[in-house]
C-alpha cells in the first residue's frame, strides 16, 4: 500500500502548488489509474512516491517504509517505469537487465529464466543483444518495464506505461497488471486514455490542478453522474475550470 498525507510540492519561486496537500491511500490487490489534465500533476505525485523528488510537505509511506527516512527499503518495494524511456541507450538490453538485477540484489539464479520470460511476453528476444539506442519508443518502453519488474517489487508504479506499445506488447502488459493485483500486490499507473482506465482499474483517482478531485471505483464515479455514461463527460465536468 502506497500512503500519501498531506503532500505538497511548488516548483521554483513560483509559488503554484504542482501538488496541492494530497492525502490517498493506493490500495494492495487492485489496479489504480491516476488521470488528470496536462500538467495537473500526475507525473510530480509519481516522482515524489518513487523518492526521484522530495516534497515541500508531507509523508510518503511504501508498504510501511517512510520515502524520505527509509529511502533503500521503501525503494525496494517499488518497480517504477517512467514517461520518458529514453535512458542507458549505450547499454544492450541485456546489459541493462542485468543491471537492474544487480542493483537489486537479484539473484543469478532464475535470473535468466526471469528474463527469457518477459523478453517472450514482449517478444523482446531478438533485440535484447542489441543497443537501447536502436530501439524504437515501443521497445525502449518495454526494456524499462523488464528492468523495472527484474526485481519483482510488490509495488508497481507505471507513468503512461501504454503510449507506444503495439496491442501485442499493451495487452501483455495489461494482463500482468491484472495478475499482479489478482496476487494482492498494488498497481498505480497514469494515463490519458479514459478508455484503457475504464476497462482496466479497480479504483481511479482524478486530479486536477494538484489535488484529488475524485478517488473511488468508477461505480462509484458513476453514481455521482447519474444517467451519465461517458466516463469521459464524467471527466471533463471534474476537471473543468472553474
Ligand atoms: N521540473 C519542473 N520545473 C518547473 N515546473 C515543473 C517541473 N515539472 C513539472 N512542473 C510543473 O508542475 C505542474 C505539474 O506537472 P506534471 O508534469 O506533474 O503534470 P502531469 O499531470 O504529469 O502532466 P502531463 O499529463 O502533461 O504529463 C505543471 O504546471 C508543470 O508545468
Amino acid at each position: 500500500m502506497i500512503c500519501l498525507e498531506q503532500v505538497s510540492k511548488t516548483y521554483g519561486k513560483s509559488g503554484k502548488k504542482a501538488v496541492d496537500s494530497m492525502t490517498w491511500n493506493v490500495e494492495d490487490g487492485k489496479i489504480t489509474g491516476f488521470i488528470g489534465p496536462n500538467g495537473a500533476g500526475k507525473t510530480t505525485t509519481l516522482k515524489m512516491i518513487t523518492g526521484i523528488i522530495r516534497p515541500d510537505e508531507g509523508r510518503i509511506t511504501v508498504n510501511g517504509h517512510d520515502i524520505q527516512k527509509e529511502g533503500l527499503e521503501a525503494k525496494r518495494q517499488i518497480g517504477f517505469v517512467s514517461d520518458s524511456p529514453d535512458s542507458f541507450l549505450r547499454l544492450k538490453g541485456i546489459e541493462y537487465l542485468n543491471f537492474m538485477a544487480d542493483m537489486y540484489d537479484v539473484p543469478t539464479q532464475g535470473r535468466q529464466e526471469r528474463i527469457n520470460e518477459y523478453a517472450r511476453k514482449f517478444e523482446m528476444e531478438d533485440a535484447l543483444g542489441s543497443r537501447i539506442q536502436s530501439y524504437s519508443h515501443g521497445m525502449r518502453q518495454k526494456i524499462m518495464v523488464m528492468g523495472a519488474l527484474m526485481h519483482q517489487p510488490p509495488v508497481w508504479i507505471l507513468d503512461e506505461p501504454l503510449t507506444g506499445l503495439d496491442p501485442k506488447s499493451a495487452f501483455a502488459l495489461k494482463e500482468m497488471m491484472k495478475e499482479h493485483a489478482a496476487q494482492g500486490k498494488s498497481v498505480l499507473f497514469s494515463t490519458h486514455v479514459l478508455e484503457v482506465a475504464e476497462k482496466l482499474c479497480d479504483y481511479v483517482a482524478i486530479v486536477q490542478r494538484g489535488r484529488i478531485v475524485f478517488l473511488g471505483t468508477l461505480e462509484e464515479l458513476r453514481a455521482k453522474f447519474p444517467g451519465e455514461e461517458s466516463l469521459e463527460n464524467m471527466f471533463l465536468e471534474l476537471t473543468k475550470d472553474e
